[in-house]
């Protein structure tokens, strides 16, 4: 069974002592001569360390140092022969849970050794706690007021409970990690962190650390152990989003956690278990990828173990109206003034709208608005004139009778652009809805001289 403290002291009788008295109290101790063997020793299972002053080599004090700067969660308590206030004053100053002197009380001392215990056991807590406040757990619903939100939703919520991986697919800002938090906050984890991991915000080598965590000295720049964010989620939800960019070399690793339950650290040998539901979430197509080959077949069967997909806003226009009022009541509620309302016409504006953003370009819009608007009402006009062309654009193309007058290439080139705004940009993607070649796509918008940047 691996150790959990560890005693520094250079004297072998109260070495061998503390050694005993700590099995007695239901520690497993390993002991050391020096600070520099101790060190070397330290481990994710240590608990907590008792350490003398007066050491060979590195003194009691260089050791609390060392631990401050390389092992910051993990608490030391000092057992020393001389009682001396100042060496107890820097002794705490460096860190030390608690300064005892000897001849020492057994019962007093194993105590103080669980109480420092217990400290790292909060610090961890803390930590995974930081991580989910980073990424707060709204549960102050999420809208579904289209039929077809709602089946999705009813879905989700039935999975929730279960403990299955899920697969979130939608356009960007569609609300995949909102439904992702949403299925968190229903269960059985949900006292438990939701951490959230983006896989392009980071280049790989960071990215592997950001999940995995690293030992000191894994690569340049490791300068302590560092905890991953699989680590964080223990017990919780693990979101990762945007998984279809998850670097190919890494995606064994995510699949080995996935089956297996366990995984090292970078630069460890050791097998961690890992306890977490994992959802991911994509705005890709995945088929393509693995065809291409940047992405496994056997990790894609392993995420869409539950498949949900969220629609475009724009399929679902009965949300745009509990959306607009969700917002507009976090937004005056952050500016701490009266309650804000958008007049119909602006409504009905909003709701016509493509919304090539989703909900997260409905949100900006609306603290955009809300910011200019004169009292407390958005009217159309306080709507950006980009978005009101769009708007226009779009009730002239509905209208069958709004194409007479157009010219053929005039007819086209709004088929372009609107396709190309619906794919948000992506030419491939584009030139595939509207049966072209990628290559012709290009030379129809220099043509016609559309510029989507
Ligand atoms: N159904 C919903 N109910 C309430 N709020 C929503 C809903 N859908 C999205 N939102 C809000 O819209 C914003 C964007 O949503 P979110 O970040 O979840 O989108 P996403 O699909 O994860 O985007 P991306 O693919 O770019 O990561 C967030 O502020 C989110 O809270």
């Amino acid at each position: 069974m691996s150790a959990d403290l560890i005693i520094v002291e250079d004297e072998d009788i109260t070495r061998r002592l503390l050694e005993l008295k700590a099995k007695d109290f239901g520690f497993r101790p390993v002991s050391f001569e020096s600070a520099e063997e101790a060190l070397g020793f330290i481990n994710d299972e240590i608990k907590v360390i008792l350490l003398d002053l007066r050491l060979p080599g590195m003194s009691g004090f260089g050791l609390l140092e060392t631990l401050g700067k390389e092992h910051p969660g993990l608490p030391s308590v000092v057992l020393t022969a001389a009682n001396k206030a100042e060496d107890a004053v820097k002794a705490m100053k460096l860190g030390a849970f608690d300064y005892l002197t000897k001849p020492f009380d057994p019962g007093e001392l194993f105590e103080c050794l669980r109480m420092a215990t217990r400290l790292r056991e909060v610090h961890r807590e803390n930590d995974a706690l930081r991580e989910s406040i980073a990424t707060p757990v709204t549960n102050d619903g999420f809208v579904a007021e289209a039929e077809v939100s709602k089946a999705m939703l009813g879905r989700a919520e039935r999975v929730a409970v279960l403990d299955s991986t899920i697969l979130l697919t939608g356009e960007s800002g569609s609300g995949k990690g909102a439904l992702a938090r949403h299925i968190h906050g229903l269960s059985k984890r949900s006292e438990k962190p939701f951490v959230t991991v983006s896989c392009p915000a980071l280049p790989r080598e960071l990215l592997e650390s950001e999940l995995f965590g690293h030992e000191k000295g894994a690569f340049t720049g490791a300068l302590k152990r560092r905890i991953g964010k699989i680590e964080s989620a223990r017990g919780g939800t693990l979101f990762l989003d945007e998984i279809g960019d998850l670097p190919l070399d890494l995606q064994p690793k995510l699949l080995n956690v996935l089956q297996d339950r366990r995984y090292q650290r970078v630069g460890s040998e050791e097998w961690l278990d890992s306890d977490f539901r994992l959802i991911a979430a994509t705005n890709i197509d995945f088929e393509e990828k693995i065809e291409s080959g940047e992405f496994r077949e056997d990790l894609y069967y392993r995420l869409s173990v539950i498949p949900l997909e969220l629609p475009p806003l724009r399929e679902r226009p009965a949300d745009i109206p509990p959306l607009v009022e969700r917002s507009l009541s976090r937004i005056s509620k952050q500016r701490g003034g009266a309650a804000l309302k958008v007049e119909s016409a602006a409504m009905k504006a909003l709701t016509n709208f493509r919304w090539p953003g989703n909900v997260r370009q409905l949100e900006n819009i609306l603290e955009r608005s809300s910011a200019f608007c004169e009292g407390q009402t958005i009217r159309l006009t306080d709507l950006p004139p980009s978005f009101r062309k769009q708007n226009e654009e779009k009730k002239q193309s509905n209208l069958p009778k709004g194409l007479a007058g157009l010219t053929l290439s005039q007819i086209e080139a709004e088929a372009i652009r609107q396709t190309l705004e619906a794919c948000q940009g992506n030419k491939s993607e584009a030139a595939r809805r509207l049966g072209i070649a990628e290559k012709t796509i290009y030379n129809k918008m220099s043509r016609h001289n559309i510029d989507i940047s």
